[in-house]
């Protein structure tokens, strides 16, 4: 008994002394960084406990007293954040190659196929085929040209909806989102699932308002701070329920995908040599079955990048259009001019199409000015570091998580005059663009990872919006002004209005445009 009691504090002393040493040695060849200033974390939790409801804005504050590259601590993870246009450029051009990756979060592996759609899957030869595809046979100028009659059609559904509804109090983003939704779910899916249950063999597969839900809930969870994600050895309790609803989701979505692709290939097979490829789904099918690829998609890769399409294709425009007309309601001159412009370039006797666009330059100024205040994705979407590198004498190393300010740098006041002020006016005559070019104004990001469904995204905002400003006089609900206006927002996948936006609107066309057929 004595004895393996000897035995056993002989046992405990040797680990103490071999951990002991093994620290010391990993401490000894650690190679000590010079990190960027910021804020002293605290043990376990870092500098989480100084980021509010609004990150971007807590993070915004801290870099005004730390400077444009500052290092966080996330529960156990290093963060840098670069909020000045030099940072940008390091980050997404000079060295975007090093920061092409994305941290791994649960979001991604819950609800995207254990990161096999194109937005969480890592840097390297399967993301860089899916992106190759994806530029070049879903966002390619002719595909995109080839759906305009879809995003057509959608337009006119919702300027006729909204026409119905006219004189009545309505919240906007309703009839915005579910616009974009049914554009989206046309080009990707190839039909509408907002109208219809869909039952297959006997079984519901999704009716109007789980589809709604299904969306809504993937939105919420790829924007939530799961505990996890920080402090990973708490991630097991998920103790803010988040996990289980990202199952519970993903097995939902996974159902319906399946039975969409189920569709797409009953067709493809029923049609052999003739057939021709319709939707995206048709395309993504197409490539997962081309044996010239270097990287197999499985069947989880299409359900991935299809959910991935929907997701990014969704909110973002609509989000952006309702912030938009926000913005005007509060500054009648800017409507004015949007008007006077499109009555001189358009006229009443029509809708605008669009071919009319690259004409409307006022239009394109009070969407770069909408995406300079409000981006969807205040800071991108976190990178992550791939190597060690170093930047104005400050160290970042590898597996650092790095996010870059767009809200802070559309808001520096030395880039801007006036940055608080909704001026369209600043983008007349100016070359800056959001095309990733101008590292002024990045709503979409820039470099590898850079948005690739872009143009398609700015062809649905300035479409849309041209036609809601044609199309209808805005006021606010009776009794409220414009001061009374709330501009504030909540964080998440995207940043939309923290209130629903209530307007009443009044049609300005001849009646018959908006009851013609589409
Ligand atoms: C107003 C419209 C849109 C905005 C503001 C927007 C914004 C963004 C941003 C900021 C990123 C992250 C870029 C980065 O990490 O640097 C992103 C990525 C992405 N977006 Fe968009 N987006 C829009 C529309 C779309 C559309 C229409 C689609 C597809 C139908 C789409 C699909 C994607 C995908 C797949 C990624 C991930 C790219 C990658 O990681 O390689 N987006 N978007």
């Amino acid at each position: 008994m004595e004895f393996l009691l000897w035995v056993s504090y002989l046992t405990i002393t040797l680990a103490t002394i071999l951990l002991f040493l093994r620290t010391l040695i990993l401490r000894h060849n650690r190679r000590v960084y010079n990190l960027p200033p910021g804020p002293k974390p605290w043990p376990i939790i870092g500098n989480l406990n100084l980021m509010g409801s609004l990150p971007h804005r807590s993070i915004h504050s801290l870099s005004k007293k730390y400077g444009p590259l500052m290092h966080l601590r996330f529960g156990s993870f290093p963060v840098v954040v670069g909020s000045s246009v030099e940072m940008a450029k390091f980050f997404l051009k000079t060295h975007d190659v090093v920061f092409a990756d994305r941290p791994k979060t649960a979001a991604g592996k819950h609800t995207t196929y254990n990161y096999s759609d194109i937005t969480w899957s890592p840097y390297g030869a399967y993301w860089r085929q899916a992106r190759k595809v994806c530029l070049a046979e879903l966002f390619s100028a002719k595909r995109i040209e080839s759906y305009e009659h879809i995003r057509r059609e959608e337009v006119r559904a919702l300027l006729r909806d909204l026409h119905a509804a006219s004189g009545r109090v309505v919240a906007l983003k309703d009839y915005l989102s579910a616009a974009s939704l049914n554009v989206i779910s046309r080009m990707v899916l190839g039909k509408k699932y907002l109208e219809r249950e869909v039952v297959h063999e006997g079984e519901v597969v999704t009716t109007p308002e789980r589809f709604r839900w299904m969306i809504d809930e993937l939105f919420l969870l790829n924007g939530v701070l799961d505990i996890g994600d920080s402090i990973p050895w708490l991630g097991w309790l998920d103790l803010q329920g988040y996990i289980r609803r990202m199952k519970k989701l993903s097995k939902m979505f996974d159902q319906f995908l399946e039975y969409v692709l189920d569709e797409h290939e009953n067709r493809m097979c029923r049609e052999g040599e003739s057939f021709v490829a319709k939707d995206m789904v048709d395309v993504l099918l197409n490539a997962a079955s081309d044996p010239s690829l270097e990287v197999k998609f499985s069947r989880d890769s299409v359900k991935a990048f299809t959910q991935d399409l929907i997701a990014g294709g969704t909110e973002s425009s609509s989000a952006t259009v309702d912030w938009a007309i926000a913005e005007l309601l509060r500054k009648p001159e800017v409507f004015a001019k949007a008007t006077e412009e499109l009555d001189r370039v358009v006229g009443r006797g029509r809708w605008v199409t669009e071919k009319d666009i690259p004409s409307l330059p006022y239009i394109d100024a009070i969407m770069k000015e909408t995406m300079r205040m409000h981006p969807i994705a205040p800071m991108l979407a976190p990178r992550l570091s791939r190597e060690d590198t170093s930047v104005d004498g400050y160290d970042i190393p590898a597996g650092t998580r790095v996010l870059v300010g767009v809200w802070s740098i559309g808001r520096d006041p030395k880039l801007w005059d006036a940055p608080e002020e909704f001026m369209p006016e600043r983008f007349i005559g100016s070359k800056i663009d959001v095309k990733g070019q101008d590292f002024e104004l990045l709503p979409f990001g820039s470099g590898r990872r850079m948005c690739p469904g872009y143009s398609l995204g700015l062809r649905v905002i300035q479409v849309s919006l041209a036609n809601l400003l044609h199309g209808f006089a805005w006021r606010l609900p009776d009794g409220m002004t414009k001061e009374q206006l709330s501009m504030e927002e909540i964080f998440g996948l995207s940043t939309p209005r923290k209130f629903p936006l209530e307007v009443v609107v009044e049609p300005k066309l001849p009646a018959d445009l908006y009851v013609s057929a589409c």
